[in-house]
């Protein structure tokens, strides 16, 4: 069984996590998703000049004596455009975002301006032509690239994509989960607990955590600690054509660990058979021609969840196409950080903004059984291997975001 650093351990992963076939993706599904085209703009926006401000379309030249009363020729809407030319001298009214009508160069505000006898509007300020009004393709002209292909489509992102008429994106598919859960103990969330069993946590938060990172997880199941049901449930987790299996539990050594056993059996060659990490140290990895890939996750609850974090995220950003992010800040201690010997210590953390920065507190309770840090954990204090006096207040540490 290969023990590796956790650093080999992204890296074999990653080289195994590759980016999936590009798909069609409807604009309201694109969040989370990596361009595989560049996106253009089909047409200048503004499409034409449009006033910027509710008021009146005036020539600047007609209110270069201001104040002065001038006829009001029509209206133009947001929408309705007045049709034909301004005539000299005269006004229209217009609202923000409609468009300014030919002969006029410059919008005056509502605020600037009163009715006069006759249904004439008295226009109290001299304006700079273009003064108040948008410019044809001011924000982008057709054909300019908007989001480069490779650029991860965020919420705020959407509103251009939108207004430049791209219904639709081109990137790769979603990376299909599959979660298996093992332990004869394992209770469900609503059952009654008998004496000795657990309640199940993995196949609750694993995909939530993978849903946040862009993955859908469409099967997960527990299995019994008995060679046929893990043997069946691992044909149904294939059957479900998933890019990545995680497979909980039974991964360290005693009697009923029999995981890796009946995962060979499916044709899985070992990747890794251990990492050097604490929480985590039972993780490991197995891979079979044309995928999917398999990590093995310890079956302590919250060691599932950090190797989660440190290897199936980054899996999953790689399977999407995205650049894998490195989120991580440097953090002063506020409390004390053990190393954990020859192993990467990932503690759970909260990280909160300080006078002076970043500051971190490692939590209370870092069993890996122990699921209270889990509350209020935001990051992972890195404590690298080989520190073998703790870390004290005032020091600093890598902190990784999760
Ligand atoms: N002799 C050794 N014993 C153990 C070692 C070791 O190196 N030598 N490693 C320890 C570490 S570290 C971990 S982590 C665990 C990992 O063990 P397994 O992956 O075989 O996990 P299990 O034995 O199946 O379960 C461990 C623990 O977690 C509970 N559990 C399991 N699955 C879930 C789940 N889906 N939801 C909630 N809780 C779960 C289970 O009831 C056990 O309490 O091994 C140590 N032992
Ligand atoms: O490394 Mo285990 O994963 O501590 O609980």
């Amino acid at each position: 069984m290969t023990k590796v650093s956790l650093d080999a351990a992204l890296d074999a992963v990653l080289a195994r996590a590759t980016p999936l076939p590009a798909e069609d993706v409807p604009l309201a599904a694109a969040v989370g998703r990596v361009l595989v085209e560049d996106v253009r703009a089909q047409e200048d926006r503004p499409t034409a000049a449009e006033s910027a401000m509710d008021g009146y379309a005036v020539c600047s030249s007609d209110v270069a004596q201001a104040p002065v009363a001038l006829r009001l020729a029509g209206e133009s809407q947001a929408g309705s455009p007045m049709m034909g030319v301004l005539p000299m001298g005269q006004v229209a009214r217009i609202s923000t975002g409609a468009l300014l009508p030919d002969g006029a160069d410059a919008v005056v505000r509502q605020e600037d301006t009163e009715p006069a006898p006759d249904g004439a509007i008295t226009i109290a300020v001299t304006v700079p032509s273009g003064y108040d009004v948008r410019q044809p393709g001011e924000d982008w002209r057709a054909g300019d690239v908007l989001l480069a292909a490779g650029t991860q489509v965020t919420p705020e992102a959407l509103a251009p994509l939108a207004g430049a008429g791209a219904a639709t994106i081109r990137a790769a598919r979603r990376p299909r989960v599959a979660v298996l859960a093992t332990g004869d103990e394992l209770a469900g969330v609503g059952d009654v607990l008998p004496p000795g069993w657990v309640r199940e946590t993995s196949t609750t938060t694993l995909p939530a955590i993978l849903a946040r990172a862009g993955a859908e997880t469409v099967w997960s199941a527990i299995a019994r600690d008995d060679p046929a049901d893990l043997d069946r449930a691992l044909h149904l987790a294939l059957a479900a054509a998933p890019d990545l299996i995680l497979v909980c539990g039974g991964a360290s050594v005693g009697p009923h660990d029999i995981v890796r056993p009946a995962v060979a059996q499916h044709g899985f060659s070992e990747v890794f058979g251990r990492v050097l990490v604490k929480p985590g140290g039972p993780a490991w990895c197995a891979h079979r021609e044309g995928g999917p890939l398999l990590l093995g996750l310890p079956g302590n609850p919250v060691a599932s969840v950090v190797v989660t974090h440190l290897l199936a995220v980054p899996a999953v950003a790689r399977m999407l196409g995205a650049d894998v992010p490195v989120r991580e800040v440097t953090a002063t201690l506020t409390t004390p950080a053990r190393g954990a010997g020859p192993r990467l210590h990932a503690a759970r953390g909260r990280l909160t903004a300080g006078a002076n920065g970043w500051e971190l507190e490692v939590l209370t309770k870092q069993g890996s059984h122990q699921l209270t840090s889990l509350v209020e954990v935001n990051a992972l204090a890195l404590v690298p291997p080989g520190t073998d006096t703790p870390l004290q207040p005032g020091d600093t540490v890598t902190a990784r975001l999760l």
